[in-house]
């Protein structure tokens, strides 16, 4: 049996769309796999109820597939799904990575990126990169079709989860399918310097880079409250905030002192609107390890 510990991660970063993501120190899923004849999964843990076993409908099934491994998969969810922490992403990335040792198939982290992304293509109808490139490879990622960058990076982060529940299907209907030159080209601007303050550890410039025009604006008002947790966020020392992922997790950027005050207001604020949430205060951190 080989075992593995996936982490969450956070898409988007606001103006990295379908790009930019980050990896998580806690929440993880944890994976198990086993040879089989036929594949078969058991899922436990937080949003259980709410997976399909079947795996032509569970993210694991698409791993399963492309590296042609059957197993019995176990996943111990920590990662709520429908959360906007990449939880079907760490599902995948954590399945990749135990199926490639199990079968010993020798891939690269790097050339299991896509293969885990298959999986977001069962969930969400798009094999976006984003959440499973940061679960495999840690740190701060950037997908793009022509492959995946990665750098280890030192910053703080405090992501909110509302008991709201988006699914990035959802999410996705209401990106805009055209945007105007100003915008894209402020949010050029802004993805670019938040890169460059991923390599420089540098939380000002991070959540400089965070805003964006195009994408997050729809997408808040799928979530209660958004507005005035981002305000209390910035008021209490985030340098940036936007929405995590598809949402409805919030993602605030900060230096490590400022993190609980960030944390406790956007508890504040969201109860403030009676909606339930709960705080990770967290960093950028390592990907999936194999236990
Ligand atoms: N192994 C899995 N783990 C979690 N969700 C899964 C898994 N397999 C299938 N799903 C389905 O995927 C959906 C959750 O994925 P979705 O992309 O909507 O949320 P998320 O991964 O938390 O968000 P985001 O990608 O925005 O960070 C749910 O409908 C869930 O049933
Ligand atoms: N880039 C994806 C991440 C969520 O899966 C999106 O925002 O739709």
């Amino acid at each position: 049996m080989i075992t593995v510990r996936a982490p969450a991660t956070s898409a988007n970063l606001g103006s990295g769309f379908d790009v930019f993501g980050v990896a998580f120190d806690r929440p993880a899923d944890i994976i198990r796999v086993e040879r089989a004849e036929q594949t078969t999964i058991d899922i436990t843990g937080v949003g259980s109820q709410y997976i399909p076993t079947d795996p032509d409908a569970n993210t694991v099934g698409a791993v399963v597939e492309a590296l042609d491994a059957p197993a019995h998969i176990e996943i111990d969810k920590g990662v709520r799904p429908a959360s906007g922490l990449g939880s079907s992403a760490a599902s995948a990335a954590g399945a990749a990575v135990a199926l490639n040792e199990l079968y010993d198939r020798g891939l690269s982290r790097s050339e299991l990126v896509p293969i885990a992304a298959e999986g977001e293509a069962v969930v969400s109808g798009t094999a976006h990169a984003d959440n499973v490139a940061p679960s495999i490879l840690g740190g701060f990622t950037i997908a793009t079709a022509s492959g995946v960058e990665s750098v280890s990076t030192d910053i703080s982060l405090v992501a909110c989860l509302p008991e709201i529940a988006v699914s990035t299907r959802d999410a996705r209907r209401v990106v805009p399918e055209t945007a105007q030159m100003a915008a894209v080209v402020e949010t050029v601007g802004n993805a670019a310097t938040l890169a460059v303050g991923m390599c420089r550890g540098d939380p000002g410039l991070v959540g400089r880079g965070m805003d964006d025009p195009l994408v997050t604006p729809a997408r808040a008002e799928l979530i209660t409250g958004y507005g005035a947790v981002r305000e209390a966020a910035i008021n209490a020392g985030a340098t940036g905030v936007t929405v995590s992922g598809a949402g409805p997790s919030v993602l605030a950027v900060c230096r490590a002192r400022d993190q609980r005050a960030v944390g406790n207001a956007m508890l504040t604020t969201f109860d403030n609107h009676e909606v339930d949430a709960r705080v990770y205060q967290t960093q950028v951190s390592d990907g999936a390890t194999i236990l």
